[in-house]
């Protein structure tokens, strides 16, 4: 991890990117904004050039329209800079290719021509044709010994699947060049993590099974399928949102402090976490994991569909769209301490946070009503408002309040707190990593495989139980098992939303 201010501006940086899948929804949605705010910081040298591809007839002129104007749709007023617009788009060019034909490679080599500059090849493009990409790529001549290839997730189906589309981006990408994105890695208040807990001494010194009783991590999402029904339903939540965002999240959480911030130091003590998570044993399954499927409800106070009413759905589904565990880190530090996951699609809110309890003390004075309430906890906001809270007890003010206590925040809230820096989306910062060549927001081989590993004996579970998902009604918290599972251990969700 660089230590040093961005050295960005600086023709050294400069990359040639190769974009699959230019016209594809996260392209257009996510990546291009994201580019051009880089841009607009001046975090893009001038000699940066990107070459978009996908198989729709374009010459660059009509590609340089259709990024513009995705551009205008999704920029703030106060974002868009023409003079900036124009910049970044005339970095942009257009080849029209077929990934899976050989034929036409050849226009990428030609584009590098004579180029000094690095290249990066970004996949936005479903993750059963990464091999058929890398394979064309390498028999075209089109990689120089230091091309970078950046991948998205999900990376496969479960272990297998992962392997081989690992083994064939291997066979022409070194480890030490391949970025496989998680884009909840690039979230501010995710790298926030590592600042808190290995700057902080006061927490430093606490962050084990004897200081902390429990921890949540929740990931509730407002939103639905969004037209995403036949890549959904082969997924279910547990693929889509728990063996990579959630587990990287308690991996961040539960790590032990790396001997350095480089890529590798941070990645391997995070394996060790995969390594250690308890496998679920039949009663375990049962008792500790919830699936839930969400049932015609309210959004914003609108009337929404079921899962199985949405468009393109098949009605006999079964795919789970929430989550909710106990798992646990079966190590030192950990062993005992409940790790509590939820996350789910149509929630009655989008809201990531991570609740840190932390233990009562050993022996308690104060009204015995109050014993409850009187721990700390660090409650730790991804989004929608990034930001930590710690909340402390003190005496609740008042001559007739006797030594009442009152739990209160301390509170840092990133946007009141540093008024003029802007939060920068989680593609913005990962993409500026990899053009620095940093991998250390990027997940190594080996923890996509030890999660996927985790998540396929649950899967395989479920198979072998046959339960169907329970049904929670759109715009609530899940199925009320899901609270049960936590309430059984005289806990409950942290609900200070
Ligand atoms: N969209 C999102 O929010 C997220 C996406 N991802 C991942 O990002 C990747 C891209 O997803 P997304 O943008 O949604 O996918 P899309 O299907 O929207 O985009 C894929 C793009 O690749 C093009 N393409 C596909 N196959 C070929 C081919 N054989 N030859 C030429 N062009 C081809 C498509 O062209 P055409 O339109 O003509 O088919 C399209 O431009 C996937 O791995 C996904 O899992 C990860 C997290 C979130
Ligand atoms: O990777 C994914 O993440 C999104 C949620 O991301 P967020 O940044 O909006 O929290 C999720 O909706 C999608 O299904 C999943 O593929």
């Amino acid at each position: 991890m660089s230590q040093s201010p961005s050295l960005l501006g600086d023709p050294q940086h400069a990359i040639d990117l190769v974009l699959f899948g230019a016209l594809g929804d996260l392209a257009l949605r996510k990546l291009f904004v994201a580019l051009y705010h880089l841009d607009r910081e001046g975090l893009m040298p001038e000699q940066t050039r990107i070459l978009g591809l996908a198989r729709q007839e374009h010459d660059t002129e009509g590609f340089r329209r259709l990024v513009g104007a995705a551009l205008e749709k999704r920029l703030k007023p106060d974002e868009q800079d023409a003079i900036c617009q124009e910049r970044f788009l005339n970095r942009l060019e257009y080849l029209k290719l077929d990934f899976k034909s050989l034929d036409g490679y050849a226009g990428i080599k030609q584009w590098r021509e004579g180029a000094k500059r690095p290249m990066v090849v970004y996949l936005s493009v479903a993750a059963r044709i990464y091999g058929d990409i890398c394979h064309h790529l390498g028999e075209s001549g089109s990689l120089d010994d230091d091309s970078r290839v950046v991948v998205e997730k999900p990376i496969g189906y479960d272990l297998e699947s992962s392997q081989a589309i690992n083994d064939a981006i291997g066979a022409v990408f070194p480890e030490e060049r391949v970025y496989r994105i998680d884009h909840y890695l690039g979230k501010e208040t995710v790298q926030n993590l590592i600042a808190l807990r290995f700057a902080n001494p006061l927490f430093g010194t606490q962050w084990n099974q004897n200081h902390i009783s429990h921890v949540e991590i929740t990931v509730a999402e407002k939103v639905g399928i969004e037209g995403r029904w036949g890549y959904f339903d082969d997924a279910g939540q547990l693929r889509d949102m728990v063996q990579n965002h959630l587990l990287q999240l308690l991996c961040l959480i539960a790590m032990d402090p790396p001997s350095n911030l480089d890529a590798d130091a941070i990645r391997d003590e995070k394996v060790k976490v995969l390594k250690a998570l308890k496998p679920f044993t039949g009663e375990a399954l049962g008792r500790d994991v919830v699936r839930g499927q969400y049932i015609a409800g309210t959004s914003d106070g609108q009337a929404v569909p079921g899962y199985l009413e949405e468009e393109d759905a098949n009605t006999e589904s079964r795919t789970e769209t929430f989550v909710a565990m106990k798992t646990e880190v079966a190590n030192w530090r950990w062993a005992g301490v409940p790790f509590y996951l939820r996350t789910g699609k149509r929630m009655p809110e989008k809201l990531s946070q991570i609740v840190i309890h932390f233990r009562q003390q050993p022996h308690y004075i104060f009204d015995p009503d109050q014993r409850d309430i009187a721990s700390n906890k660090l409650i730790i906001r991804l989004q929608p408002e990034e930001g930590i809270a710690l909340q402390v007890l003190t005496k609740d003010s008042g001559l007739d309040k006797g030594m009442r206590l009152r739990p209160g925040p301390l509170h840092l809230d990133f946007n009141s707190a540093f008024p003029k820096s802007r939060i920068p989306d989680a593609y913005e910062r990962l993409l500026l990593e990899v053009m620095k060549g940093q991998q250390y927001l990027f997940v190594r081989r080996d923890e996509v495989e030890f999660a996927w590993r985790w998540c396929d004996q649950l899967i395989e579970g479920w198979k072998t139980r046959e339960t169907p998902p329970r049904r929670y009604p759109a715009g609530s918290w899940g199925p009320v098992a899901s609270i049960a599972m936590i309430t059984q251990d005289g806990r409950s969700w942290y609900e200070d939303y």
